[in-house]
């Protein structure tokens, strides 16, 4: 029988929804590897033919450590990521805010708006941090890449501002 760890967890609650007991299981993968989009087909003592299918109701892997269904782990993950991106823009807003003060301070002490050396300490500190976090080299230079750009950008406007 192809009955796997995975789905061990899910085909006797249906089972005994059917209210008998199958003769034999087969699974049929729908798309290979996806384990989360499944049917199974079910054969009755009878001999009736039943495919099941898992997709509103699947269970993901105990391996992984997940208790609830896919809709709610989902839910739950994707709120997550929505708190992050808003910490993400405030962060982003509170450098930008910095940036500007900086902006502000060269322009009245007529100092230009790069400084190299520091954006090269910047970046070698990213790239330590993100080492440690296991965040990726190119990820990370192209992030502060972006940053840099966009910092300096607002600080040239602001010395024209001024
Ligand atoms: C903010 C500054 O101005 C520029 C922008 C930098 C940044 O965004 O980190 C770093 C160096 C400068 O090119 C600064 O001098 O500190």
């Amino acid at each position: 029988m192809l009955l796997t760890a995975h789905l061990s967890l899910v085909v006797p609650v249906h089972v005994r929804q059917l209210g008998q007991l199958p003769q034999w299981l087969s699974i049929v993968w729908q798309k290979s590897h996806q384990k989360l989009s499944k049917k199974l087909r079910v054969r009755t003592k009878e001999g009736i033919n039943m495919t099941i299918d898992f997709e509103s109701e699947t269970k993901l892997p105990s391996k992984h450590g997940y208790g609830g269904d896919y809709a709610n782990v989902l839910a739950e993950l994707r709120s997550g990521i929505n708190q992050i991106d808003k910490q993400l823009i405030n962060l982003v807003a509170e450098r930008f805010s910095k940036v500007s003060e900086v902006g502000d301070l060269k322009a009245i002490f007529h100092q230009p708006v790069e400084d190299s050396k520091r954006e090269h300490w910047v970046l070698d500190q990213a790239l330590e941090n993100a080492k440690r976090k296991g965040v990726s080299e190119f990820l990370t230079r192209e992030l502060m890449d972006v940053l840099l750009k966009h910092s300096k950008a607002a600080q040239a406007k602001r010395v024209r501002d001024l």
